[in-house]
This record gives structure tokens, C-alpha cells and sequence, in this order.
């Protein structure tokens, strides 16, 4: 495993800025998480870290030495990919023998099997083994792809939305599962996704990627508590973040140059019916919460509200800021 470092890395598609300066630091040991809308530049950071695409310029660092001219093989990484992309004529042990039995590798016919059924039994897929690959399940096959890459033990594990075909149940379990091997190995990842809870919950810090730059890197607490722009508050946090005039609510103390106030359910207080301003336009149930539809002025809102809160649509409330977050015109935050 090694520190990996890209420093102001470009690549452009015909018209298309891809990456455009991006800069990058992932420790070694450390799972980041990249996220960022469709387009940002992520799949596109993966490529050229894995060597199947050249940047324009910028340079690749893998333990301090510069890889950006050199060849996928030379570059000691593993990629996941979001589908599966198994040898479909293998069974399931040949598949994940496969990437250690290169001759460079010089690995005895003992230390693959003793590899194989260690990384089986860790992706959960060790009752399998004689299976052929076509006769698994679509999360059975995800774990074989991600446990081919784990049988190595590369610089660093890139993987591209390796969860995302799969139904949302498993996601949640195999989301776990990854966490818990990345920390038991020790493993340096960079993990590409669009769901902000994948990324919540298993990044050590999290990158958030626009037009091909990386706009903050940070823990996923300082990204969601403590973002440095509009486009990062609103990349995290279910509701969305709130956008709101300065001058909607009552409760903030807007410093100058406030243009917008960001607000998420713990930045709204809620009391029925008493000095209205505002009005329970529906509720979605969800179950263990409750999203309340909040018409405020001409503005919409939406938050969380506890299931067991007296509340019906077409209620009036008094909905008041706490602590929200202050954006000026640009959309840079203001203490
Ligand atoms: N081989 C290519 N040829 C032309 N344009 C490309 C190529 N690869 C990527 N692009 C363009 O570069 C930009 C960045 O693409 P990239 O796949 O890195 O985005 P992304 O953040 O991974 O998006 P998504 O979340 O949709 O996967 C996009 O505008 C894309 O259309």
C-alpha cells in the first residue's frame, strides 16, 4: 500500500475538459470517496490513475515516483468496475486465482489457493468456489470482482460505483462488508459513487468533485457540517439543503454579504400553530421519518420531522434558523 498524489492533472476529450487541474492526496491506509455529479471528472480520475487513459499533463504519484508515462501493468493497482466483468468460461476459484498466477508474481501453487480461499471467505462468496461464474447471482458475481482485486495487494484499489447494480439491500450489506476488509487489510482505496450514504459511511474523507476539479476533500463530517461552498452543502444530506433568501426566516444572524442561507433539518425549528409563517403543504411517510413539505412565502421547503409529531398537511407553523449556513453571491460560504 503507498501514499497516491495527483498533482494538477488535465485531460480533455475533443471539447471536453475532463479534469482540469485536479489535485489529489490519498494517504496510505486511507478509503476515499470521490462524489460529484454526472460528468464531474471521477471515472475519469480512476482511468488515468489505472493507466488506461494518458493525462494532457499533471503528474501520477504512486509511493513518490511519477507513473503517468508508464503502462497499467507497471503501476501496482486494482480496478473494480461497476459491472461485474468476470471470465465467464472460469469458476468462481479460477477467477480470483487469475490476477496471481502472472508469471511476474511467482506465487507457489500453495500461497494462490491458501490467497483465494482467504479472500472467498471474506467476501462471503467461499461456498461458491467450484461455481461457474455465469450461474451466481448479480451480488455474487460483484463479490467475485471485488474479491479478484482484493487477492492482490496493490498500491491502491480503485473502484468504480462497484454497488450500484446491485438491489438495495445487498448494497447495504456488501457496504459493511468493504468497509470491514478495507480496515482489516489496511488497504489504500479510492471509490468512485453517486450515494451520498456509501460515501458517508465508508470514506475516511470524502473528495467532492465539479467540471474536473476537486472542490474539498475532507472528512465526511467537515464536508456535510463545514462545507466551503453552495455546491459541496448541497452534495450531501437527505433532504437536499434548504436554499433560502436571507431574509425568509427569522432566528439567523446573517453576517454581510449574505446571499443565501442554507438550511437542513437541524437548522429549522418547528412549532405548530403558534406566530405562523409558514404552512404544511404535505407529508411524505417513510416510515421511521417523515418529510414535511413546508410552504414559506413564495419559497418550498423540505425537512425531516419525527413520525409521532401531531402535524397534517395545510397545518400552519412557525418555522424558525438555527446555526444554518451563510453563502454569499458566489456562492462561497461566510462564517
Ligand atoms: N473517452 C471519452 N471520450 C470523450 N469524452 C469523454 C470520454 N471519457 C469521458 N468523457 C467526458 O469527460 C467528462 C467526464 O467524464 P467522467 O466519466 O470522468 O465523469 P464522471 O464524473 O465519472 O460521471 P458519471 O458520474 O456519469 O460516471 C464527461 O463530460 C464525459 O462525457
Amino acid at each position: 500500500m503507498a501514499d497516491v498524489v495527483l498533482r494538477n492533472l488535465s485531460k480533455r476529450f475533443g471539447d471536453t475538459q475532463a479534469l482540469d487541474e485536479l489535485d489529489l492526496f490519498i494517504r496510505d491506509g486511507e478509503f476515499v470517496v470521490l462524489l460529484g455529479p454526472t460528468g464531474a471528472g471521477k471515472t475519469t480520475t480512476l482511468r488515468l490513475i489505472a493507466g488506461l487513459e494518458r493525462p494532457d499533463s499533471g503528474r501520477i504519484e504512486i509511493r513518490g515516483r511519477n507513473v503517468a508515462a508508464e503502462a497499467p501493468a507497471g503501476r501496482d493497482v486494482a480496478f473494480v468496475f461497476q459491472q461485474y466483468s468476470l471470465y465467464p468460461h472460469m469458476t468462481v476459484y479460477e477467477n480470483l486465482a487469475f490476477p496471481l498466477k502472472a508469471p511476474v508474481r511467482k506465487l507457489s501453487a500453495d500461497e494462490i489457493d491458501r490467497r483465494v480461499r482467504e479472500v472467498a471467505r471474506m467476501v462471503r462468496i467461499d461456498h461458491k468456489l467450484e461455481n461457474r461464474s455465469t450461474r451466481l447471482s448479480g451480488g455474487e458475481m460483484q463479490r467475485v470482482a471485488i474479491g479478484r482485486a482484493l487477492v492482490r495487494r496493490p498500491a491502491i484499489y480503485l473502484m468504480d460505483e462497484p454497488l450500484s447494480s446491485l438491489d438495495a439491500k445487498l448494497r447495504a450489506e456488501l457496504r459493511l462488508e468493504l468497509k470491514r476488509i478495507q480496515k482489516e487489510l489496511g488497504s489504500t482505496l479510492l471509490y468512485v459513487t453517486h450515494d451520498q450514504v456509501e460515501a458517508m459511511t465508508m470514506a475516511d474523507r470524502i473528495g467532492i468533485v465539479a467540471e474536473g476539479r476537486l472542490m474539498q476533500l475532507g472528512t465526511p463530517r467537515e464536508i456535510y457540517g463545514n462545507p466551503t461552498n453552495l455546491h459541496v452543502a448541497a452534495r450531501l444530506g437527505q433532504p437536499h439543503i434548504n436554499l433560502l433568501p436571507a431574509d425568509l426566516l427569522p432566528g439567523g444572524h446573517p453576517p454581510s454579504g449574505t446571499k443565501t442561507v442554507g438550511a437542513r433539518t437541524e437548522h429549522l425549528d418547528i412549532v405548530v400553530g403558534k406566530d405562523a409563517n409558514a404552512e404544511v403543504d404535505w407529508i411524505e411517510h417513510l416510515g421511521d421519518q417523515n418529510h414535511l413539505h413546508i410552504r414559506a412565502g413564495n419559497h418550498k421547503l423540505v425537512t425531516l420531522a419525527d413520525p409521532y409529531l401531531a402535524i397534517a398537511p395545510g397545518d400552519r407553523i412557525s418555522l424558525t434558523l438555527r446555526d444554518p449556513l451563510y453563502f454569499d453571491a458566489a456562492g462561497q460560504r461566510l462564517s
